[in-house]
């Protein structure tokens, strides 16, 4: 049997989707529709791989007066439900979808406690034994030290595990610092958060891989940077290469880097080539945006989609 797959949601939210025809700031404006989804990137990503046919732990924490949501897709998608319920209501973020686009409005999140911390860390770590991939996504709750990554990426790897990581800003910076002996695997970050991790703006192709090779130059083994339209970046030691596929439709962008990370491990978990991961990342990627919620459609879909990606090498970047 395959090992363990398991995501880490420290900050999960309620993402209330309201379509509007335009947004006007400052103005009254009527919605056309509303739906209600639980998220947070981890969530999205195990709800991508349950999509897959990838059993998945899903763990984090959740506020237990409005956990009902969550509840319900683990349910549904056969997700093992393994997050430590706290006082209080998950945080609901607003995904406002107009003028084909999205705009998103994120709150802080529940104040945590250094106990509830604890418990998370020992329930991941109970989850994974050597070869698992564990993945450690998005924000953190207000106030929690931002070096919990760092921290779980070195227990994880010292494990065994192999840990793909996708956030942003401080905890980013801390778990990719110069001289930190343990790294992920992997890292996801979109364009906005290289630039914000290495300092200065990626403004071309050749700037943005220059930047993922400092990661692997560090011992991050696999760097993929989201470009929206433009695709995506891998950048290993093997090959560096852009992956893109046009979008047929979309119905919501939210979730698209997370479906991309669902890609990633899956493709992972078989021992897949880079090219192999990029075309699947990508079919899963370009696949989500066509769906409402973090979900993907039907395998044949992906599979075809998978088989369409353009793959242009960089390797002389
Ligand atoms: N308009 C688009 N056309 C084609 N592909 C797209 C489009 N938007 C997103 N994608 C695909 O989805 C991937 C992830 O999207 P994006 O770069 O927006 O991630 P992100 O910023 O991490 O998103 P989020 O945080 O909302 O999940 C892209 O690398 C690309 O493959
Ligand atoms: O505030 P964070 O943790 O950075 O991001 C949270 C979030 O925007 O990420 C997901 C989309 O990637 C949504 O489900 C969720 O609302």
């Amino acid at each position: 049997m395959k090992p363990p797959v398991v995501t880490v949601t420290l900050n999960p939210a309620i993402d209330q989707t309201i379509t509007l025809d335009r947004l006007r700031p400052g103005s009254v404006h009527r919605a056309r529709a509303v739906r209600f989804d639980a998220g947070g990137k981890g969530v999205n990503v195990a709800s991508c791989l349950a999509d897959w046919g990838v059993p998945v732990s899903a763990a984090g924490i959740l506020g237990k007066d409005n956990d009902g949501l969550f509840k319900a897709l683990f349910a549904a998608k056969n997700i093992d439900d393994r997050f430590v319920r706290t006082a209080g209501d998950t945080r609901v973020n607003i995904k406002l979808v107009h003028d084909g686009d999205t705009t998103d409005i994120n709150l802080p999140g529940l104040e945590i406690t250094p106990d509830v911390f604890a418990a998370v860390t020992t329930s991941v770590l109970s989850l994974v034994r050597k070869g698992s991939l564990a993945v450690l996504a998005g924000s953190l709750p207000a106030g929690t030290d931002v070096g919990i990554y760092r921290e779980l990426t070195a227990a994880l790897s010292g494990r065994g595990a192999r840990v793909l990581l996708d956030t942003s800003g401080a905890p980013m910076k801390a778990a990719l610092a110069d001289g930190v002996r343990l790294l992920p695997y992997c890292v996801k970050p979109n364009r906005a958060e290289l630039e914000g991790w290495i300092g200065h703006p990626l403004p071309d192709m050749a700037s943005l891989v220059g930047a993922a090779r400092v990661l692997l130059a560090r011992g991050v083994r696999l760097v993929v940077v989201s470009l929206g339209e433009e695709g995506a970046l891998f950048v290993s030691d093997a090959a560096t290469l852009q992956a893109s596929l046009s979008a047929v439709a979309c119905a919501s962008t939210v979730g698209a880097g997370d479906a991309m990370v669902a890609g990633i491990v899956a493709a992972s978990r078989d021992e897949a080539a880079l090219e192999d991961i990029a075309r699947l990342a990508t079919a899963f990627a370009v696949s989500k945006l066509g769906q409402a919620g973090p979900n993907l459609p039907p395998r044949w879909e992906v599979e075809a989609r998978a088989a369409d990606v353009t793959i242009i090498p960089l390797n002389d970047l």
